[in-house]
């Protein structure tokens, strides 16, 4: 597909977004260089399609890491890569992202592409429970030494997340937060499955966390941006 075609709309049109708003969005809102758009039709493909992130948001996340000179990013959930090709294509070639996710499977989707882009040097996989990952990251004295971190893997250890990762970001480094939203399922009564509760709880205490200022983003499907003070 070239620059002047328009892009399909391929991402489901949350709840609280009008159809033709999210389609001009998807139209004119950003830019997505061949490659990540060449590994966006290939993750279309995969049975677990739903969980690559929109493409809008790996491109505001792009567009900080060059605004912030980001050199050191923390990603928890990495699916095909999408969003760590995204990053990583913005980083400078002394930056580093680190990859936290368990599946060998759905990660080596991504592995090629990251190669091709000439960014693999930049990208740290690590496999096993992202918790454990973290942890084992503030025991080896990294506290402190991270510029940006992205939460997107299950939903119910959020919280455990953040707390670690509040300890790995610098100070006025950045935690974004995928899904907040959660499809406008947090703002129904109705909805009490383990995921939505674990969303309602997030959001909570990162809006009573005197720690942190933040913003949530009603795009996508609900980003929290989070400033650590
Ligand atoms: C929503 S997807 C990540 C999407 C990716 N950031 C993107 O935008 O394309 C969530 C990922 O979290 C991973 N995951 C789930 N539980 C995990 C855990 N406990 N530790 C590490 N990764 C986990 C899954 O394997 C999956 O690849």
């Amino acid at each position: 597909m070239n620059s002047s075609t328009p892009r399909p709309a391929k991402f489901a049109n949350p709840d609280f977004v009008a159809p033709a708003v999210h389609a001009y969005v998807q139209e004119l809102g950003y830019k997505e260089s061949p490659i990540l758009e060449r590994l966006r039709l290939e993750t279309a493909n995969h049975p677990r399609a739903r969980m690559m992130g929109d493409p809008s948001e790996a491109a505001l996340f792009k567009l900080l890491i060059s605004a912030m000179n980001v050199k050191r990013i923390v990603e928890v959930g990495v699916f095909t890569g999408y969003t760590t090709l995204a990053m990583a294509l913005n980083l400078p070639d002394s930056g580093t992202i680190v990859g936290l996710d368990v599946s060998e499977e759905f990660t080596s989707v991504g592995k090629p592409y990251w190669i091709e882009a000439g960014v693999e040097n930049k990208i740290d996989l690590r496999l096993g429970p992202a918790l454990e990952s973290l942890d084992k990251m503030i025991s080896d004295g990294e506290e402190s030494t991270y510029d940006f971190a992205f939460i997107d893997a299950d939903k119910v250890n959020y919280e455990g997340y953040y707390e670690r990762l509040i300890r790995l970001v610098r100070q006025n480094g950045i935690i974004a937060i995928d899904n907040v939203l959660w499809s406008g399922r947090v703002v129904d009564p109705k909805e009490q499955g383990d995921d939505t509760v674990a969303l309602r709880q997030i959001n909570k205490l990162v809006h009573g966390d005197v720690r942190v200022e933040h913003v949530m983003l009603p795009f996508a499907d609900g980003v929290t941006l989070v400033r650590k003070k």
